[in-house]
């Protein structure tokens, strides 16, 4: 389907109140939707659904799915128009009160989580904070648009229920892929602002924050994942940021575990909760100033088909008939994303506290965050 004739089916479908997911794959021109063929509110129920699976950060609340059996499936492609990442706008001024008020708050957050750490209640926590953004421009499509042409290596999507909300995104990160019985995901931390190379030096800080990403995620793989392998650490671009990345890779054993078990031995993980999980996350829950819904949850393919077409050359031409198909899940962490109510967006922004983390540059950091999303409104 040409890409006008994608959009306009989406943004018909949103006039008429229906539910939809609109998304492109990090790196990749396909864009995929679907469109839900009732209002209805369908709930993940064990994780065997196939769908699109939108997912909050709390795990007692209720994950929402986009059923492919009850939607219709639209597919075009999007050529970026220039191939570098613009760089984001510098922030508007915003009247300084609101501004200093959010920053005293988002201090007091920082202070008190280091506090934490200091006592012993855990290593690492993310707190994070949401800013709202009066909108001059507030047709969700144009907006999905301009994060398509913005954010090629990032998972970009639009999704809308009339019974949750409307949210946007462009996150660089993936929490899990399993291709038939082949697994990835990636340990994705520290944070600082893109100035032209890749060629950076970390501190010690953002080292150990993204080894515990990594070490958690090991130790939770270890009795269901076979042959772990795992990538040296690099610096990935995300936008006006940078990051550390590890990759780490295996093979499901057979019938070692259920998804949503594996799911939510990983979710969430210390890139946007915490080290010990349930003791950050209950930090979070009760210090942090708002409720994150849908914020740091995650999104995605669940249980869809994927069919690996074999290689070229005569042989395989030949050979079509052994073309695989997999059962595929391809999830990502809800982040880089905000949320349209009425004439604002809500934008949310978070980052890793550990002892020896610094609260004015940690503000700094959610500033610098929260650039990514507002360059496009
Ligand atoms: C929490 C966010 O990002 C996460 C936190 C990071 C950090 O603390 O450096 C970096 C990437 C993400 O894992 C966010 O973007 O809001």
């Amino acid at each position: 389907m040409i890409f006008i004739d994608f959009l306009e089916r989406i943004d018909s479908h949103y006039n008429a109140g229906l539910p939809f997911v609109a998304y492109r794959k990090p790196n990749e021109n396909k864009l995929n939707a679907l469109l839900q063929n009732s209002d209805n509110l369908e709930v993940i129920k064990d994780f065997t659904e196939k769908g699109f699976v939108f997912s909050p950060f709390d795990d007692s609340e209720t994950s929402v799915l986009i059923p492919l059996s009850r939607s219709e499936k639209l597919e075009s492609t999007f050529e970026i128009l220039e191939t570098s990442e613009t760089l984001p706008k510098k922030e508007k001024l915003r009247t300084r009160s609101a501004a200093d008020e959010e920053k005293e708050t988002h201090i007091e957050l920082v202070k008190s989580g280091v506090e934490a750490i200091e006592n012993n209640q855990f290593k690492k926590v993310v707190l994070s904070r949401s800013e709202h953004v009066p909108l001059t421009e507030n047709n969700p499509i144009s907006i999905f648009q301009k994060l398509l042409q913005h954010y090629a290596s990032a998972f970009v999507y639009c999704w809308y229920h009339p019974k949750v909300g409307l949210w946007l995104g462009a996150t660089p990160e993936t929490l899990v892929k399993i291709e038939g019985n082949r697994f990835s995901i990636m340990a994705l931390a520290g944070t600082q602002n893109y100035k032209g190379s890749l060629a950076v030096k970390w501190q010690e800080k953002e080292l150990q924050e993204q080894q515990y990403v990594t070490d958690f995620i090991l130790d939770n793989i270890k009795d269901t994942i076979d042959n772990i392998n795992v990538s040296e650490t690099e610096t990935v671009k995300a936008g006006n940021l940078l990051h550390l990345k590890t990759k780490i890779w295996g093979v499901l054993k057979p019938n070692a575990i259920l998804l949503k078990d594996l799911l939510y031995s990983l979710h969430p993980t210390p890139a946007v909760c915490g080290l010990p999980k349930l003791a950050a996350k209950d930090f979070i829950l009760k210090n942090e100033h708002y409720k994150r819904g849908f914020y740091t949850g995650f999104l995605g393919e669940l249980n869809l088909e994927t069919t690996a077409a074999p290689r070229s050359g005569r042989r395989n031409i030949e050979n079509r008939a052994y073309a695989i198909t997999r059962k595929s899940t391809q999830l990502y962490v809800n982040l880089r994303c905000m949320q349209l109510k009425g004439n604002n967006a809500i934008i949310y922004v978070g980052g890793g506290i550990t002892e020896s983390s610094n609260p004015e540059s940690e503000w700094e950091e959610t500033v610098s965050k929260s650039l990514v999303i507002k360059s496009v409104l």
